[in-house]
């Protein structure tokens, strides 16, 4: 099972239990029946879904709570720390520091994404400010230096390896002298990868290990092997003191929340999921978050990073201002901000409760198709039209027909293009007063902003956010962020 059908699995258990009118026995059981299904089918190790049902169950004694309290609050809560509890192996790995020099070492299987992910990394922490640098210790495969040369320049990282030589130890030194001159903080070593696990592939990672002692190994490993990667996983930690571990292909068909569980019960911390072939398919990987999108939640603290690395910061400004006029050209700015992100999904995936219509988990390629079209029917606008304050009232029946045609659509698209305008607007409306206090906020600042915000988000939203709890815990995570830079810069205030 893709990791969003599970997500969506256990959400659509968990709904289905909220609406039944009394919470008893029978009902939790089938909630956690569905549950259990779920995490069985995305290829969960069975003693872990065992462990997380039996924990479930201790924590929500039915016949234990008093009345009056909200068991399926406590029910759901009990649901998302015990999915946080079988991803987090509880132990933090070594983070590069800016300015510092720090050596890290990928070691993997071949094909597993190793190249791939070196430079993902590299981008990654350039993006932080680092000056991050690629060294190609691989000698094995012929062709491993021609790619890692092709990502590298594709993400402007410096690189070094060769042609000629055939010892990976010596490469990875001469690379690390080299940059170690050039003042680079992050040098980053891809080694060779095999077809399995083999003496030789760890003898050779060793041998590079000994020569070059990174201050992190990192494990990288292919996620569409579910459960397997518990062994694999393991294998690796003993023969390479691998310190942390980057799961690929968790875009595919991948049995990713095997993948994870199985990783994390071997207690190494996953720090990134690879997510498609681009270089911005990257995700951090933190389990509270990660459970919190899994489950349709969202994750706002998450999704200001991806913001903030796509529309620089000089621009932020200059889009608030032009969002006080909500016009048709700033929501096609902000589709085209949202397709140069790469994968749609992840970015809609961190909206709290996102609009099924607009981008339904599971379905983000039609959403894209949606967004796509919405911006051929754009293309067929005047000027005047993209720029109209109010452009439902500019349109007449035979520009929509005007519009209609140049964009070879039907006049009904070009209404639904509308409608779906006039509903972020609307939302967009309510959400650019909304300032959320700087610094550290006041018990009486922190309750004036949940009452406006209580006001102007969706019900529905609200619901799926906690209530007035969620939001609360929402504030304290995002510190002093302005709630319209962060929806604004979206564009996409929009029936969260
Ligand atoms: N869909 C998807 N494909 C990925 C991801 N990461 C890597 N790939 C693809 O997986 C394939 C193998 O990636 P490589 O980076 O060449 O693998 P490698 O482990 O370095 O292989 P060796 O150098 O032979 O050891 C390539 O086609 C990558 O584009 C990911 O997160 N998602």
């Amino acid at each position: 099972m893709v990791l969003a059908q599970l997500g969506t699995s256990i959400s659509d258990a968990l709904a289905r239990m909220s609406k039944a009118t009394v919470v008893d026995e029978k009902v939790l059981g089938e909630c956690l029946k569905e549950i259990t299904r779920a995490l069985l089918q995305s290829d969960v190790r069975f003693e872990t879904v065992r462990d997380v049902q039996a924990n479930i169950k201790k924590i929500v004694s039915l016949d234990t709570l008093a009345a009056g309290t909200n068991k399926r609050r406590i029910i759901q809560q009990a649901v998302f720390s015990e999915l946080c509890r079988m991803l987090d192996p509880g132990k933090p790995a070594f983070v590069p520091k800016k300015g510092k020099p720090s050596v890290v070492m990928f070691v993997g299987l071949q094909g597993s994404g190793k190249t791939t992910t070196c430079a993902k990394y590299a981008q990654y922490y350039q993006g932080k400010g680092f000056k991050p640098s690629l060294v190609c210790a691989d000698t094995f495969r012929a062709g491993a230096f021609d790619q890692l040369k092709q990502n590298a320049t594709k993400a402007r990282v410096p690189f070094y390896g060769s042609y000629m030589e055939s010892d990976p130890a010596k490469i990875a030194v001469e690379g690390l002298e080299r940059f170690r001159k050039e003042n680079s903080d992050l040098i980053i070593i891809d080694t060779s990868g095999r077809h399995k696990q083999e003496a030789a592939l760890f003898e050779e990672m060793r041998q590079v290990a000994e020569a070059t002692k990174p201050d992190l190994v990192i494990f990288v490993m292919d996620g569409s092997i579910g459960q397997a990667a518990f062994g694999q996983a393991q294998a690796f930690k003993q023969s390479a003191s691998v310190g942390a571990v980057i799961v690929t292909k968790m875009d595919g068909h991948a049995n990713g929340g095997g993948a994870l569980s199985a990783v994390a019960a071997t207690k190494s911390p996953v720090i990134f999921i690879g997510t498609g072939e681009h270089l911005g398919d990257f995700d951090v990987f933190d389990v509270r978050p990660f459970v919190s999108r899994l489950l349709g939640m969202g994750d706002l603290p998450g999704l200001i990073d991806k913001l903030q690395d796509i529309i620089p910061a000089d621009q932020q400004q200059d889009l608030l201002e032009k969002l006080s006029t909500f016009t048709l050209r700033l929501l096609y700015e902000q589709f085209q901000n949202l397709l140069k992100m790469g994968s749609l999904g992840q970015v809609f995936s961190m909206l709290p409760g996102f609009s099924s219509e607009l981008m339904p988990k599971g379905s983000e390629k039609d959403g894209q198709a949606k967004i796509k079209r919405y911006m051929t029917i754009m293309d067929s606008m005047t000027d005047a039209e993209l720029d109209s304050p109010n452009p439902k009232k500019l349109m007449t029946e035979s520009r929509t027909i005007r519009i209609a045609r140049g964009s070879g659509r039907q006049v009904r698209d070009v209404m639904d293009m509308l409608d779906e305008y006039k509903r972020l607007a609307k939302v967009m409306g309510k959400m650019k007063n909304i300032k959320i206090p700087t610094g550290k906020m006041s018990d009486k600042n922190q309750n004036q902003t949940i009452q406006q915000l209580t006001k102007a988000l969706p019900p529905h939203m609200l619901k799926q956010m906690g209530g007035i709890p969620g939001l609360q815990d929402l504030l304290k995570k995002m510190g002093g962020k302005d709630m319209s830079q962060m929806l604004g810069g979206m564009g996409l205030g929009g029936d969260l």
